[in-house]
């Protein structure tokens, strides 16, 4: 059953999902900007992420889908503009600054690129842990601290377990299928426990089978009560896992549309296209 549709059968009227107050922002951006040189890429994009819900981003191309995320991971900086992220321990929106992709990290914020930046060579639990390796050992100086195998190995099969996936850690990953190595991404990215994953097309290059389970994998993260950011560039998708979609056409953030059963694809097309204003 779609999302649409699950909402249709058992939402609570009163309460549409994603329907949304200032305190169910989990991060706030706000008159975002990013130009290149002469290039407007994004403008004055306001939008709140709700704490818990999968947010679709969809945009024809060039939209400014990609500028947007990278904004969100730190990778570039904005032109102009402000992000907050709900602070755990005060509930209040406070101020982040997304100057680099560890400042992301350290806000909550994980994502996974479309190219999933994986050590194809590499086994999968160098994957999960690449970077980031747990050391062991190291009596007093005397002895050098080594890599702990042995917990890379069992923790990223619980990563995997908790995800759906079961992978060999020990498994080279060019050998895995499409939706095995996006699953491995995603593991890597659930590592250091972030409020929001972000998937960038993570089922553009899977099969109809494995894009089913990457979908069931947002699902799960989103039970897990991890925040989702998902792009895609198919619709259906957005209709079966989404809470809301946010349209960007041309850097400008055109729509924002509950899935709760009423979205026309026609329509959503249109605003995509700018047939409908
Ligand atoms: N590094 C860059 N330098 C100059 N212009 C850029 C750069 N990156 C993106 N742009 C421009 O910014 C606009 C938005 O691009 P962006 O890649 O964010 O769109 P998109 O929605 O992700 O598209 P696609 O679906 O094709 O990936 C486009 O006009 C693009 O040409």
């Amino acid at each position: 059953m779609s999302k649409a549709d699950e909402q249709t059968v058992d939402g609570d009227m009163t309460t549409p999902a994603g329907a949304g107050t200032d305190e169910d922002t989990i991060l706030s951006v706000e008159n975002v900007s990013k130009h290149y040189g002469g290039v407007v890429a994004l403008e004055d994009v306001s939008l709140s992420i709700k704490d818990n819900e999968v947010l679709s981003i969809v945009g024809d191309n060039g939209a400014g889908k990609s500028t947007f995320i990278k904004l969100l991971s730190g990778v570039i900086p904005a032109t102009s503009g402000t992000f907050r992220m709900r602070n755990e321990e005060t509930g209040e929106l406070e101020h982040i600054v997304l100057d680099s992709p560890s400042m992301a990290k350290r806000a909550g914020i994980e994502t996974v690129f479309q190219d999933m930046s994986l050590s194809m060579q590499h086994d999968v639990a160098s994957n999960v842990f690449m970077g980031r390796e747990p050391t062991k050992g190291g009596l007093r100086g005397k002895l050098l601290r080594r890599i702990d195998r042995e917990y890379m190995e069992e923790r990223s099969i619980e990563a995997l377990d908790e995800i759906g996936f079961e992978i060999d850690p020990n498994a080279v990953t060019e050998e895995l299928s499409g939706g095995q190595q996006q699953a491995v991404a995603v593991a890597r990215a659930l590592i250091s426990d972030p409020r929001v994953v972000i998937l960038d097309e993570p089922t553009a290059e899977v099969s109809v089978e494995g894009s089913q389970k990457i979908l069931d994998l947002i699902e799960e993260l989103q039970a897990s009560g991890k925040t989702v950011i998902f792009i895609t560039h198919n619709l259906q998708e957005v209709f079966d896992v989404a809470d809301r979609v946010a349209v960007l056409r041309s850097g400008s953030l055109v729509a924002e549309l509950e899935n709760d059963g009423t979205i026309d694809r026609e329509d959503l097309v249109g605003r995509m296209t700018g047939a409908i204003q």
